[in-house]
């Protein structure tokens, strides 16, 4: 107690410190023994930095018993108790560079200019597992509870397949050895496994890592053995009893061992021998966070020389030889406050999820994906739960699943409408038999034509500008006058700015088709897009009739990209541009004829034969032809001159005086075709600067390669007079 009185650190301080440490201890008991966290790791690595901050200005505070200096935590668990030869650790976290350079400094000073490399690991979300083996034989498997005694999983472990039963390789195969590794859950799975989950009506799991970690944990192996877990192993424990000549002096020479010996080791480790070698890991590593089939959070760096390992040693918590660089988290816990159908541009109706509006990988998230009913019902939500988003790079965000163990009996469950939310018509399968719901009104029916409109005016194709989601809203949904000017897409060239001014629209998003509402009073946002405060026509509405009626020279490919056929896209309508030269003869071609183009197929063959089938498709080409809408290739519907027909070129780099768009359109209108990646079908490789590797594939391939006059010459002489311009070798890199 004298001591306690003597003290300097403030009472409060005392008691958050308390506080935060009872939490830290709730939240890892959640996580490790009930396999169902409530909280994000993000969040959860935020108390925990916040406990050590703490620590760090009163040390007072950090006692042995503080949460900050424990591996875990040991609590009760149905599980046998077995003890770990060597003790299994946690790693020190780096959050940011100066971190990251701090450890290096530190490595090299206790190592007094010793040489050492750095060995870098992907760092793998899922949970640490202990591997005993005896004289090759797996004899024990056990989580890491804290780090002295696990529990004892052995049954459970023996059903991953990864996970040998005996060690390869009789002679050399040690006494005992502990392997440590990681068990995880592949992302792939991971919603087959929620939805059989909620069909026999048990609670789905969060994310992958809570997957892995409750599949391993269950009393009864047979269902570990029904769940497709993997394992990689990352480091040894206890070693003894093997041969001198083959005791690895390195942990990159113990993974080449271990993986003789038939042990899952990592296939994306990489020894380098400095910080910058370890940044370009860790940027690499970055790189590939969403080309695995399981989830990583980090990079881990580790002093590769096993013998230097042992004069920095350990904390209580973590080895000093080693570091974890840590992702910014992708995943974040919010609620999920609705879920709303939405109509696209093919009338497709899809549920998505209105959640309450969180930050993660850098952007602030309000909508997720769903796409349709059974996506739902398999991921187990409830409208009101606790749900983990993710937003894994530029993918649209989504929802992982429910935070189940948060449910106070007030969610409900999501029921698909039965119309269009848009103009009430009844919703039909888009096929016989399918899931995906459209609604059938796809001429009028706001909603697609919304969608279609936004879609036409766009940079795949026709590339309005001034004519965005707000004006494609204020076609077709005006909340004045009570007619939209627009039935369909067919009076798009006919628009006149008398028609324009009185019209009043709401603002919508384009991400959810909601309306904008004012921040302050909450009101939805009303605008007079078209007119100025006197009734006079804006100067973009000019602008934009302006690029309506210049948008009528399209190149062909684009005007039949936006007539939105269902599966023509941008690359199918090259193709039938090409192989057509018009509207007319896609239209009156056979099914057999455009089936047979290259780049087009049965599908799409099919759906244009649905297409040009119905009238009111057609009159929108009549209404474009008779406004002047190109419908067929320069040089008109038959073919015009094409010298470059047969030819297939790629364009890569920035070309002096053509954008991408229009050196490819000038190809193509030349009848060559043009594609994406390099291969000895190639006949030309267009190099503008900073070309990238499409230019290392041609110089390795012995490719012709155009600079910019090699590529004029192409376009104005031929294929004959530009082979002779080509460059050929990498000496003459332009
Ligand atoms: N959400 C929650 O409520 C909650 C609660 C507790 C812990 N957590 C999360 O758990 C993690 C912290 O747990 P921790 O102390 O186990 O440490 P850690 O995950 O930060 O690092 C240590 C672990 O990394 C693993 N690992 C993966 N790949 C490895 C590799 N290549 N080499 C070496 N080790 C590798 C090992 O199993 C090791 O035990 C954090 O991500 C934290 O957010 C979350
Ligand atoms: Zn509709």
């Amino acid at each position: 107690m004298a001591a306690e009185e003597r003290s300097t650190v403030p009472a409060e301080a005392r008691e958050e410190h308390l506080r935060l440490a009872q939490e830290v201890d709730a939240h890892r008991f959640r996580y490790y023994v009930k396999d169902a966290p409530v909280i994000s790791d993000g969040e959860f690595d935020r108390m925990l930095r916040a406990l050590e901050e703490l620590e760090e200005r009163y040390s007072e505070l950090r006692t042995p018993d503080s949460p900050t200096q424990q591996v875990a935590g040991r609590y009760e668990t149905e599980f046998t108790a077995v003890p770990h030869r060597q003790r299994m650790l946690s790693l020190d976290n780096a959050f940011d560079d100066e971190e990251l350079a701090a450890w290096a400094d530190r490595v090299a000073r206790e190592l007094e200019g010793l040489p050492h490399h750095f060995l870098c690991e992907l760092k793998i979300d899922g949970l640490a597992v202990n591997l005993t083996y005896e004289r090759g034989r797996l004899v024990r498997a056990a989580t890491r509870g804290d780090g002295r005694t696990g529990e004892d999983i052995t049954p459970n472990v023996r059903t991953i397949a990864d996970v040998p039963e005996r060690l390869a390789g009789e002679g050399d195969v040690p006494e005992l050895v502990e392997i440590r590794g990681e068990v995880f859950f592949p992302m792939d799975r991971f919603e087959e496994l929620n939805a059989r989950l909620v069909e026999e009506g048990k609670a789905p799991f969060a994310n992958p890592r809570n997957a892995a970690a409750g599949s391993l944990r269950q009393k009864d192996p047979r269902v570990t053995a029904g769940r497709p877990l993997h394992m990689l192993v990352h480091g040894i424990g206890a070693l003894e009893g093997l041969a001198p000549a083959l005791t690895p002096a390195s942990l990159s020479d113990a993974y080449a061992l271990l993986r003789r010996w038939g042990l899952p080791t990592p296939e994306h480790h990489r020894v380098v021998d400095s910080l910058d070698g370890v940044r370009a890991y860790i940027a690499d590593s970055g790189d590939r966070r969403h080309a695995l089939g399981h989830e990583i959070d980090g990079a881990v760096i580790k002093l590769d020389e096993i013998p230097l390992q042992g004069r920095l040693g350990s904390t209580s918590r973590a080895p000093r030889w080693a570091i974890a660089w840590k992702f910014a988290p992708e995943e974040v816990n919010t609620k999920l406050l609705d879920i709303r159908v939405g109509v696209g541009r093919t009338g497709r109706v899809t549920p998505y999820a209105v959640v309450e509006p969180v930050t993660v990988a850098g952007s602030e998230v309000e909508f997720a994906t769903l796409h349709n009913q059974d996506v739902v019902k398999a991921k187990g939500v409830l409208i009101g739960d606790t749900v983990v988003l993710r937003k894994a790079g530029d993918v649209i965000p989504e929802i992982l699943g429910p935070v189940a163990d948060l449910r106070d009996g007030g969610e409900r469950e999501f029921v698909m409408p039965a119309a269009c939310p848009e103009c009430g018509t009844a919703l039909q399968p888009m096929k016989e038999g399918d899931v995906d719901l459209r609604c059938p009104n796809a001429r009028s029916c706001p909603a697609q034509l919304r969608e279609r409109l936004f879609y036409l005016a766009g940079r795949k194709c026709l590339d309005i500008e001034h004519f965005g989601y707000v004006v494609a809203t204020a076609l077709t949904q005006p909340l004045e006058p009570s007619e939209p000017v627009l039935r369909d897409e067919g009076g798009l060239f006919d628009l006149t700015v008398e028609e324009l001014l009185p019209i009043r629209t709401y603002v919508l998003d384009p991400d959810s088709g909601l309306p904008k509402r004012d921040p302050k009073t909450g009101e939805k946002k009303v605008v007079t897009l078209f007119a100025n405060q006197k009734g006079e026509p804006r100067k973009n509405t000019l602008a934009m009739l302006e690029n309506i009626a210049a948008a009528r020279g399209r190149p062909l490919a684009r005007v039949i990209t936006g007539l939105s056929i269902r599966h023509v896209g941008p690359v199918a309508a090259e193709a039938l541009a090409r192989e057509f030269r018009s509207v007319d003869r896609i239209a009156e071609a056979s099914e057999e004829e455009l089936a047979a183009t290259e780049g087009v197929g049965p599908t799409i063959a099919a759906s244009l034969k649905d297409w040009f089938a119905v009238e009111w498709h057609r009159g929108i080409v009549e209404r474009w032809r008779a406004a002047g809408v190109r419908m067929a290739e320069e040089g008109g519907a038959d073919s015009g001159p094409r010298p470059l027909d047969g030819l297939t070129v790629v364009v890569t780099g920035t070309l002096e005086s053509w954008t991408r768009d229009a050196a490819k359109e000038a190809l193509q209108s030349r009848g060559a075709k043009v594609t994406g990646s390099v291969s000895k079908k190639t006949s030309f490789v267009v190099v503008g600067d900073n070309p990238g590797s499409k230019y290392d594939k041609a110089v390795q391939l012995k490719l012709p390669i155009l600079d910019a006059s090699g590529f004029t010459a192409l376009l104005e002489q031929g294929p004959d007079a530009a082979r002779e311009a080509a460059l050929t070798t990498a000496e003459e890199q332009p």
